[in-house]
């Protein structure tokens, strides 16, 4: 991504270009015209869309639902992100007027149905993926994979043909087996890099925070818990024993009272929900904390450390999440588990188990 050098200079010249042609006369791709139809204001719009300001290209898949939304404005008001492109099957128009008037400098553009798949991903840097269904109370994230794993294939098909060197940030569940499900349809297009697909498991993090803050009594600011394996019940793991931001120790009662609560913190939220959906907001919090730093890292920033669900050597499984530094080119490392007390290896054990059956799940629903 090269931010445009003399961006001042091409506003003014594609402002005047506006005046010069008057927008009736004018003739533009789809959702160019959805924007003037937004209502944006044409010369505007036409001299932004060229890329008003130096930054990444961001796409969000699933843009109108729960996560969706509020994960729009969130990315509205990153000053990394110079175009937002919102994706969804249905209702983009209105999400992408409601978010457009925001004054902050990303452009927004939005694409409805699958005929305007490839227009919202050409050119992208990053794509954000909270497309599919949520849980209901009584279900598992396994539960979801009948309708997940085939939305999940088509919005990858389209990633290998129009953006194959984008970032990918996986959050439609059940992420411990939608991540190997797009990296199989990676491989089959021949476009497949390990470094540029990761899983979102950051909202485990953010719960592991919050809660042993908590416990602490400390502001969860300050508090940093790895959480590694996967992203539902058992193989969420977090490693207490190496929170260390203060250096600290919990009594037994505490680290089983604080896994838990993390392992179980999506499902307390369906439950609270009562029906209508799983976590969107704290989502939405987490989603753009990831994205933020994946963006700082095709920035070139040094030090960017979080947690993801990604390829992996860390263990035997083909996939896992752990602690992975992020750079110019998606992952640039991914660190080892560290030392884990006996409480975390007999959970990692667990953990594994339903861990290496989710994957094939996802691995067999492309191949076979
Ligand atoms: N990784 C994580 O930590 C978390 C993952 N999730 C998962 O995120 C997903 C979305 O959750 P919500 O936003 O609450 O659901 P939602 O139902 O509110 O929104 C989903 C959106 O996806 C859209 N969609 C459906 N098929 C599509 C397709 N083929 N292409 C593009 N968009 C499509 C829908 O129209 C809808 O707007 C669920 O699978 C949920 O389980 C939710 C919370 C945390
Ligand atoms: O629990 C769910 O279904 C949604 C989710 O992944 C979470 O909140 O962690």
């Amino acid at each position: 991504m090269q931010p445009p050098p003399n961006s001042i200079a091409n506003q003014r010249i594609s402002t005047i270009s506006a005046h010069l042609n008057p927008p009736h006369l004018q003739v533009h791709p789809p959702h160019l015209q959805m924007e003037e139809g937004l209502g944006s204001g044409f010369g505007r719009a036409n001299c932004r869309a060229k890329g008003g300001s130096p930054g990444f290209k961001v796409a969000i898949l699933g843009a109108s639902g729960g996560i969706g939304q509020p994960l729009a404005m969130l990315m509205k008001m990153n000053p990394l992100v110079s175009v937002l492109h919102l994706y969804d099957v249905v209702n983009t128009p209105g999400v992408t007027a409601d978010i457009s008037h925001m004054d902050t400098a990303a452009v927004v553009r939005g694409f409805v149905g699958q005929q305007q798949l490839e227009d919202a991903l050409t050119g992208m840097d990053l794509l954000i993926i909270p497309a599919g269904v949520p849980r209901k109370p009584g279900m598992t994230r396994d539960d979801l994979f009948n309708i997940n794993a085939g939305i999940v294939r088509t919005l990858c098909e389209g990633i290998a043909k129009c953006c194959p060197k984008a970032i990918v940030n996986l959050i439609s569940n059940p992420v411990n087996s939608t991540v190997p499900i797009a990296a199989e349809v990676f491989k089959k297009a021949g476009t497949y890099d390990p470094n540029r697909l990761l899983g979102v498991t950051m909202l485990d993090v953010v719960r592991a925070n919050t809660f042993v803050a908590e416990v602490l009594g400390l502001d969860p600011r300050y508090v940093d818990v790895p959480v590694v394996g996967g992203h539902a019940g058992i193989t969420i793991l977090p490693l207490l024993s190496q929170q260390v931001k203060p250096s600290c120790s919990f009594t037994p009662k505490e680290v089983d009272y604080l896994t838990d609560r993390i392992q179980n913190g999506g499902t307390e939220v369906v439950e609270a929900k009562a029906g209508s959906g799983s976590a969107t907001l704290s989502m939405a919090y987490a989603a753009v904390k990831f994205a933020d730093a994946c963006l700082r890292g095709l920035r070139g920033d040094a030090g960017i450390v979080e947690c993801a669900y990604v390829a992996s050597q860390v263990t035997e499984l083909p996939f896992f999440a752990s602690k992975v530094r992020l750079g110019r080119n998606g992952i640039e490392e991914i660190y080892p588990l560290g030392p884990l007390n006996e409480y975390e290896r007999a959970g990692l054990e667990k953990a594994k188990k339903e861990l290496a059956a989710s994957i094939q799940k996802g691995i067999s629903f492309i191949k076979n």
